[in-house]
């Protein structure tokens, strides 16, 4: 594709004006809003009322007057239709790891119901840390077991041991997507319930809980949803489980009537359920705000369109580096469109030094294409990581930035001892 057709590309994107909802740094490509949306240009305006107004001049009565009370509801009814959820079935609450305890706890309790010989989790072995962690955590306070296997393994790891499949829909390191349908049939027919960590799908893909049968399912607010750093999390609970049984964090704005002050815990009905203690009132506003860009986007297309434009750009990333960087890399994220989320992940081959990926990132970053760089696993351990969001995205910054990357090459600027030293957040 030459550069005209790209720009003609960008001309007739119907999503084009969506970019003009962001403040992004001119001059900086940004491909890492799948660690860190972009700044929604209508946040700060907001910030500055919840500070100036209801924090600062009407204070403790904006619990009342400013909605502050049920914020997490009313966030959680913005990110609903995203995820194939209905108004009143997600609450915006605490982190993704927060929430993923919650909503495992509460699945195991489900099986100690209803099996109570199942009693092991099942999960990927690429998938993301934290998620592991957690069920680790999990089964070692309640003696269960954590089983990790690999992607293709985990149809046949469901025995009638397994309680839960806890599973990341799109995979952090490579991109990979699973069809959440079809993997929530097979968990369903082998007699577990599935936990889905939507941290890079929210936003990015479409998702249809319901449409798939899930049971539970959590999610981050600071990726493609815009919502800032250490934004809110979400959690979504299937109504046949969510008032079956208590989550774990049992906190007062849980309880159905919290300014009741009654000492013994009477859970609110719904997933209201899941919000344990005092919420953060000014992230969850950041949220709130940034949230309003995807009701501009359902009317040029939403979901569906936002899907097709990060295929297409995608497509286009990896075609350019293919044809401007020959040789140079593997690709780790599946070519399949129905097996690929919203990232571009690459592996560097034997033409490049062992180990170059953090130093070609670093490279790229100091010319203003901002990506990541992710340590892998024994098989493929060095990911240039790329997330692609169609908000904000053109589709010539996406051969710009291939362009970039070829420079970054040509010149051997991963040899450069600046682009060597690592930092703590990589
Ligand atoms: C799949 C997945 N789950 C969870 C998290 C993070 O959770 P938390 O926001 O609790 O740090 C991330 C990224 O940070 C992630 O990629
Ligand atoms: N929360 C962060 C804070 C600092 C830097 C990155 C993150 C990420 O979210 C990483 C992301 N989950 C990942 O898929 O690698």
């Amino acid at each position: 594709m030459t550069l005209t057709d790209i720009q003609q590309r960008d001309a007739q994107d119907p999503l084009r004006p969506l970019r003009d909802l962001f403040d992004l740094p001119p001059g900086m490509i940004y491909l890492d809003g799948n660690s860190l949306g972009a700044l929604p240009r209508a946040v700060p305006a907001r910030m500055a009322e919840v500070l100036a107004r209801e924090w600062g001049r009407d204070l403790i009565q904006s619990w009342n007057s400013a909605g502050w009370f049920d914020l997490p509801a009313r966030v959680g009814d913005k990110i609903a239709p995203l995820i194939g959820a209905r108004a009143g079935e997600v609450v915006a609450t605490d982190t993704t790891s927060i929430n993923l305890y919650k909503a495992l706890s509460a699945a195991l309790n489900l099986a100690a119901q209803d099996a109570p010989s199942r009693r092991t989790i099942v999960s990927e072995r690429s998938n993301f840390p934290t998620d592991l962690y957690i069920a680790e955590a999990l089964c070692r306070e309640r003696g269960g077991t954590l089983k990790l296997v690999e992607s293709h393994q985990i149809a046949a790891s469901l025995g009638d041991d397994v309680a839960v499949l806890m599973l990341t829909h799109v995979n952090y390191r490579t991109g990979a997507m699973h069809d959440m349908a079809a993997v929530t049939r097979a968990a369903h027919a082998a007699g577990a319930r599935v936990v889905w960590d939507l941290a890079h799908s929210a936003g990015a893909v479409p998702v249809d809980l319901h449409g798939a049968d899930a049971d539970f399912a959590v999610g981050c607010g600071y990726k493609y949803l815009n919502g800032g750093p250490g934004a809110p999390a979400f959690v979504w609970v299937h109504p046949r489980h969510v008032d079956r049984c208590w989550q774990p964090l049992a906190g007062w704005w849980g309880h159905a009537a919290p300014f009741a002050f009654t000492p013994d815990y009477q859970p609110a009905a719904g997933i209201t359920r899941y919000q344990c203690g005092t919420q953060p009132i000014v992230s969850l506003s950041a949220l709130d705000c940034a949230l309003d860009v995807f009701a501009e986007a359902e009317k040029l297309g939403g979901m569906t369109a936002l899907r097709a434009k990060s295929l297409a750009l995608t497509d286009l990333f990896i075609e350019s580096v293919e044809q401007l960087c020959p040789g140079a890399f593997t690709l780790v994220t599946p070519l399949e469109h129905a097996q690929r989320g919203s990232q571009v992940c690459l592996t560097p081959t034997e033409q490049l030094p062992a180990g170059s990926a953090y130093a070609i990132v670093q490279a790229l970053i100091a010319r203003g294409v901002v990506g990541d760089f992710r340590a892998g696993d024994a098989e493929q351990p060095d990911i240039l990581r790329f997330g692609f969001t169609p908000l904000y995205l053109s589709y010539e910054n996406v051969r710009l930035s291939a362009q970039t990357l070829r420079e970054v090459l040509l010149n051997k600027e991963y040899e450069l001892p600046e682009f060597n030293r690592k930092r703590a957040v990589t």
